[in-house]
């Protein structure tokens, strides 16, 4: 089991979150929007996955030991998975919390290595078919998260790879890297998330995370429209910039506090359709379509193989049987 936040900063020095778990079978439709049930749901939670290893606890019960940062340089391609595992077991050298990852102070902490269960996880999710040929996952994904500071970047990916919420997170500083592997119909996909600042004084480095990546979350915050604004600018400069087949997903966070909403969900909706994007509204604070938003990029991210996904369109958005019943949005 392995989970792990930190940081990188301006001058290059990263920080590495690295967790895995399962999530379910494969989604069928579209349409849900945050906080509207839409039927049984078809993808167990963290909680209820069948994860060896713990790796994820019941709520409630302290988190596991997280937070790993190393030194490193931002990616300048898309790696092979070789190169991703070493990076892995380096970024296992050392841990930081996610209230200390804006804090230099951190990155040269360091902590025993933590010992991975993958292969017996591997194993156990569904034998030896799901294994590539170097026996890790058989498909790895960059993803990269961008937008201005405090509209839930830190907080999704976090969720998604920990599945907690800490109110009281700290800004990144550069970025920081996790990773999370997630079972996709008869494949383990494993997701590589670069979580960029949103910090003005960060801006330049963006080009450095988005080149090598093969899908770009770019988060609002649905409570301040100049963060929809600033989406767009977002998209013009993937547009120009990166990579050309880059999938796009747009994400309106804090889909919890839809009383004081500033951005119309059909606005963001439309606006997602024009330039052929996903588009979810999610909460990290209630878990709301956050594993649905990844498994989404997963299925839309282009097999490298001669079986390309099945399935529908859409995927099935829903509440996070793990969350509280209240209503969201
Ligand atoms: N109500 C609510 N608050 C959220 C949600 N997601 C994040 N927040 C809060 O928003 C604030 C900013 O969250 P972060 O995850 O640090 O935002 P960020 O975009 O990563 O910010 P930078 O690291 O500075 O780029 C924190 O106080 C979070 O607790 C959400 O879904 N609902």
């Amino acid at each position: 089991m392995e989970t792990h936040p930190g940081n990188a900063g301006a001058n290059g020095l990263l920080g590495m979150r690295d967790g895995a778990g399962l999530v379910g079978r494969t989604p069928e439709k579209s349409v849900p929007l945050c906080g509207r049930p839409h039927g049984e749901p078809d993808l167990p939670s963290p909680q209820n996955s069948d994860s060896p290893g713990g790796q994820w606890r019941p709520r409630g019960e302290a988190p596991p030991t997280r937070g790993r940062s190393h030194q490193d340089s931002p990616p300048s391609g898309r790696r092979g998975a070789g190169e991703e595992e070493e990076e892995e077991e380096s970024a296992r050298k050392s841990e930081v919390s996610p209230q200390q990852k804006s804090s230099p102070a951190v990155l040269g902490q360091t902590s025993p290595p933590v010992r991975t269960d993958r292969h017996k996880w591997i194993k156990a999710a569904g034998g030896p078919a799901l294994l590539s040929q170097h026996g890790g996952p058989s498909r790895f994904a960059h993803v990269v998260l961008f937008q201005d500071t405090g509209v839930g970047k830190s907080s999704i990916v976090w969720r998604f790879v920990e599945d907690s919420f800490d109110p009281n997170i700290n800004p990144t500083i550069g970025a920081s890297f996790m990773t999370k592997t997630v079972q996709y119909q008869n494949e383990l996909h494993k997701f590589l998330i670069w979580d960029t600042a949103g910090q003005e004084r960060f801006r330049a480095l963006a080009p450095m995370y988005y080149r090598g990546s093969a899908a770009a979350i770019i988060v609002y915050d649905i409570t301040k429209e100049e963060t929809f604004s600033t989406l767009k600018n977002w998209v013009k400069e993937l547009g120009q910039h990166g990579p050309p087949n880059i999938v796009v997903a747009i994400a309106g966070n804090k889909c919890d506090l839809v009383d004081v909403r500033e951005v119309m969900e059909r606005d963001a909706k439309d606006y997602a359709d024009s330039i052929h994007a996903i588009f979810v509204e999610t909460s990290a604070k209630n878990a709301i379509n956050i594993n649905e938003l990844f498994i989404e990029i997963s299925r839309r991210i282009p097999s490298t193989d001669t079986n390309p996904p099945s399935g529908g369109k859409g995927f099935k958005l829903r509440r996070q049987p793990s969350e509280p019943k209240r209503s969201c949005c």
